[in-house]
């Protein structure tokens, strides 16, 4: 029997993009839904993950914010050269990730601020998009 990979991208009602994946056969049987994966990820941390995840970016700096389930983190530069440049290279991979962070700028001060919109809270995409910025912060200023 020869299956068929299908990868389609579909707009949801929340206006979310997500990958849709299967394997057709001639009848059109669904075999595997790989976006289930992508669902699975659109949640709130759990105190679990929170305690994994999060403890180690309040060591780095990061810390809750007030009255809003979020992440914060001042960064300062040597010059708005090194600021922007960073802010560059966060932006790159924001886009990639469709995840943006909510920040300010001024000189060699950069204030970022991270959350979910669409789960009203931290969610997974914030861990990994606060590691990211954690690294290139470092690999900035070392220049
Ligand atoms: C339509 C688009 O995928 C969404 O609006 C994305 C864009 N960037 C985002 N960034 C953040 N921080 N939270 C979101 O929920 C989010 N959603």
């Amino acid at each position: 029997m020869r299956l068929i990979f299908v990868k389609r991208l579909c707009e949801g009602h929340d206006r979310t993009r997500r990958w849709h994946s299967f394997f057709l056969n001639q009848k059109s049987l669904f075999v595997r839904d790989f976006n289930m994966a992508t669902e699975a990820k659109r949640a709130k941390l759990t105190d679990e993950e929170r305690q994994t995840h999060i403890s180690p970016l309040k060591s780095a700096g990061w810390a809750l914010t007030e009255g809003r389930d979020a992440i914060y983190k001042e960064f300062m530069f040597k010059n708005f050269n090194q600021a922007f440049g960073f802010m560059t290279r966060v932006a790159m991979q924001a886009e990639k990730m469709d995840h943006h962070p909510e920040w300010f700028n001024v000189y060699n001060k950069v204030q970022i601020t991270l959350s979910s919109h669409d789960v009203n809270g931290l969610s997974d995409r914030d861990v990994r998009l606060a590691n990211f910025i954690e690294k290139t912060a470092s690999s900035v200023s070392d220049k």
